[in-house]
């Protein structure tokens, strides 16, 4: 829903200063994934401003979409990232992340990734567990340098989102059980090459409440006092991301509300903020461009045919996801029900079940809205089908960001021994 604010120019004929998705088209080829940088530059600066009268810092999480535009357009507005990788923690420097703005999440760090963090002394390790604190330690007195550490905490707190997507419940396999986290920086104290730092909570994403950011902050709150009066200094914590945007119509929580939450929960502490949005900053600022390649009148459906598929979007089949969908051109004004399904070979490659929308016929430009956020990130080959382009719109002018490969690249990624050929 949100997004269609974004891209008033789909719709219309009338934002003719805006670059009209047609023309991308012409020239791209669908599909494609387009982003708008001002609703990235919106997002981002009205994050600054909810938190403006808190020490935060803000630290894009990397996985919601790694194009390295993105990250240049964040990096450009001063933002930090959230990592989860060495592939991510290299897309952010090359895109002008100072390392010193950069968080590392994960429940299976390697010791080589581990040893590339520390070798770019990174601002701080969020330690999922025990045994990963302890190679931390030491990869970090091998190397002789020190790692920044703060634990992530499982507050064992019900986000209500989609179940995949929820990481704070006790049975989720994200961060230490708080009733053990005393214990664990206990032992990070006694640690070689360990800094205690702060305290990290991450309870899910798509979080449209905000009862649950409350009542796991308040955990962290209370954990933080604690390790204080044990001796430690906490000086950041690290409240993860999960704000969720509108995908449907949900009255979703302003990002000055979120900060309010925030700020009634840990104002106190005298730390520094880490956030890590992700959805929140892309989300709404990013469509899926697709075309018509046929109508079927099924015996009982009417099927529109695009050309993505679940390889290039795969959220509405892994999570029966809801995305808006719309023609990009409205002088039809006549509605029809359809499911709207990809070229892939599975039943679930559908995108909406009789979804109404405008009259479309064959070579129809379609618009899949809200996707800039876990779309082309999560996209596959599947079907030898090539990753989609990405195209960024910055006001009257737009780039190509992604190259569609091609299908030698595909090809030529296997490699076939000698004894077959
Ligand atoms: C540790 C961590 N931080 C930040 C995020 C970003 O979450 P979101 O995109 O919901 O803001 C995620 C994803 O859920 C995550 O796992
Ligand atoms: N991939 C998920 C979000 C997962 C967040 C990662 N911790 C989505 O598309 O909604």
């Amino acid at each position: 829903m949100t997004a269609a604010k974004h891209f008033p120019y789909i719709n219309s004929h009338m934002f003719t200063e805006q670059v009209a998705i047609a023309d991308i088209a012409k020239q791209v080829k669908t599909p494609f994934y387009c982003y708008s940088q001002q609703a990235i530059e919106e997002n981002y600066l009205s994050y600054q401003q909810a938190f403006a009268k808190q020490d935060a810092l803000i630290c894009y999480a990397v996985k919601a979409n790694g194009n390295q535009a993105v990250l240049t357009t964040l990096a450009n507005l001063g933002s930090g990232a959230d990592v989860v990788s060495v592939g991510e923690i290299k897309r952010a420097l090359s895109a002008g992340i100072p390392a010193n703005k950069i968080v590392y999440s994960g429940v299976a760090k390697s010791e080589s990734e581990i040893e590339f963090a520390l070798e770019q002394d990174i601002f701080q390790f969020n330690v999922e567990s025990e045994p990963e604190l302890e190679l931390i330690s030491q990869v970090a007195s091998r190397l002789n340098t020190t790692a920044a550490i703060a634990f992530r905490i499982n507050p064992d707190v019900c986000a209500q989102t989609h179940e995949k997507i929820s990481t704070g419940k006790a049975e989720n396999k994200f961060g230490v059980p708080i009733s053990k986290a005393r214990q664990a920086y206990q032992q990070a104290a006694s640690l070689p090459a360990i800094k205690v730092q702060g305290v990290d909570v991450h309870i899910g994403s798509q979080l449209t409440q905000l009862s649950p950011f409350a009542e796991a902050f308040a955990r962290v709150a209370e954990l933080v006092t604690q390790l204080n009066e044990d001796g430690h200094t906490i000086s950041v914590v690290d409240i993860g991301g999960g704000l969720g945007i509108d995908y449907q119509g949900e009255q979703v929580p302003t990002k000055a509300e979120y900060a309010q939450v925030v700020h009634d929960a840990l104002g106190d502490l005298n730390c520094q903020i880490v956030i890590e949005p992700g959805r929140s900053l892309l989300g709404d600022a990013g469509i899926l461009v697709s075309s018509v390649v046929f109508v079927k009148h099924g015996e009982e459906r009417e099927f529109l045919m695009l050309d993505a598929g679940m390889n290039d979007l795969l959220r509405p089949s892994l999570y029966d996801a809801y995305h808006d969908i719309l023609a990009v051109d409205n002088s039809q004004t006549e509605q029809q029900a359809y499911d709207i399904v990809g070229p892939v070979c599975e039943t679930g490659d559908t995108f909406a079940k009789s979804r109404k929308i405008n009259r479309s016929e064959a070579g129809d430009l379609i618009a899949i809205m809200s996707c800039g956020a876990y779309g082309a990130v999560m996209a596959s080959n599947y079907n030898a089908r090539l990753t989609v382009p990405e195209v960024l719109v910055s006001k009257d002018n737009f780039a190509l960001i992604r190259k569609r490969p091609s299908y030698d690249d595909l090809i030529k990624q296997d490699i076939v021994p000698d004894w077959l050929a």
